[in-house]
């Protein structure tokens, strides 16, 4: 065990994150009003290149405009490979309004391409004298990003989460398949004539989590394409919250109520998980550090485990 504390995430609630392109302003106010606890307007990959000035000035306009409540309020900005990222940090942080909580920085690859959004937004932050400072959301979607992982989770104090970006990253990696997230139709192992599917994004979830946890930074499970499979997503969304993830995109508004439902604890698992605190609180007294909870063992690291089911619980306010 190293002597270091494993540093706690950012202590809100990120169970579900909706994309929208910024290019389509008249879904904002719906995005404003939906259920999912973070809002990502998009600058990036679902707005055409011809659109990318005034899905920038529809952003701004609706950072000024629109109500988002209590909503995590995210931007994606473009990759660090294109002519469009300086535009959209500068006229972001600019012109648009404190109501901004982050920037999200796509197909990152290394520590130094946050270091590098990191410093213009330091720049222009103290420049315009925003009071907020914002902070970073990155994603993993490229081979350089999943071998750099650690470095990144590691790059800035403002980095908050990561999400694993299931398309580019199969692009990236040259993955045979042109789905996005779930199950992959080739990707089986085969005992006596039966085929048994595995999960080609585990290693990567896993690789991902882990950063995150070293770190201190939020894991979160990226798109899932098929928005007309309820059970595809609720079955790879069940798996990412197992591996440790927090919560999971929707990039159609029905996919909101899906990741809520699998992130959000039900009353059951919290109800077992305080009965689990009391059980040990019960041995503790009676000087054990392990004791028996339905049959099965429990000590001092399920009171870990149970706090972190609690904890969950307790962000969520509705
Ligand atoms: C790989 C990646 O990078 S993923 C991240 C980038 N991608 C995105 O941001 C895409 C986000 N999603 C979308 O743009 C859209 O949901 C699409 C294109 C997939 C589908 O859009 P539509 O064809 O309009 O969907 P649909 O007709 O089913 O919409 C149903 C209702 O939801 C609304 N709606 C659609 N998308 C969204 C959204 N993202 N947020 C809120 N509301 C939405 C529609 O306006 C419609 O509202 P209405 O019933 O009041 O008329
Ligand atoms: O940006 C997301 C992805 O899956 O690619
Ligand atoms: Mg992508």
């Amino acid at each position: 065990m190293s002597f270091r504390i494993q540093p706690a995430a950012p202590a809100r609630p990120n169970r579900c994150q909706l994309f929208g392109p910024g290019s389509r302003p008249a879904i904002f106010e719906k995005m404003a009003a939906s259920a999912a606890d973070v809002i990502n307007l998009d600058l990036e990959d679902s707005v055409a290149p011809d659109d990318k000035a005034q899905a920038r000035r529809n952003i701004i306009e609706a950072s000024h405009s629109l109500d988002w409540g209590t909503k995590h309020l995210s931007v994606r900005i473009n990759g660090l490979d294109t002519p469009y990222w300086y535009r959209d940090v500068v006229e972001l942080l600019e012109e648009g309004s404190e109501r901004i909580d982050q920037i999200m920085i796509p197909k990152v690859g290394c520590a130094a391409d946050v270091y590098a959004v990191d410093a213009l937004v330091t720049a222009i932050e103290t420049a315009k004298g925003r009071q907020k400072k914002i902070a970073f959301e990155v994603i993993i979607e490229s081979a350089a990003g999943i071998a750099h992982v650690d470095e990144i989770a590691a790059s800035s104090p403002r980095l908050q989460a990561m999400s694993l970006g299931a398309a580019d990253f199969a692009a990236s990696m040259g993955m045979a398949t042109t789905g996005i997230g779930g199950t992959q139709e080739n990707y089986y192992m085969l005992r006596e004539g039966t085929k048994f599917w595995a999960d080609p994004w585990h290693w990567a979830q896993t690789a991902i989590v882990a950063a995150c946890r070293t770190h201190g930074v939020l894991p979160v499970d990226g798109p899932y394409g098929d928005f007309s499979d309820d059970e595809g997503f609720r079955a790879q969304a069940l798996r990412s919250a197992t591996l440790g993830m927090v919560g999971k995109w929707a990039i159609h508004p029905k996919q909101v109520a899906l990741c809520n439902a699998v992130f959000t604890p039900s009353e059951e698992a919290v109800a077992e998980a305080r009965e689990i605190l009391a059980a040990m609180d019960a041995a503790k007294a009676r000087g054990e550090g392990a004791t028996v909870y339905k049959g099965r063992l429990v000590d001092i690291a399920s009171i870990k485990q149970a706090e972190v089911i609690v904890r969950q619980s307790e962000m969520i306010k509705d």
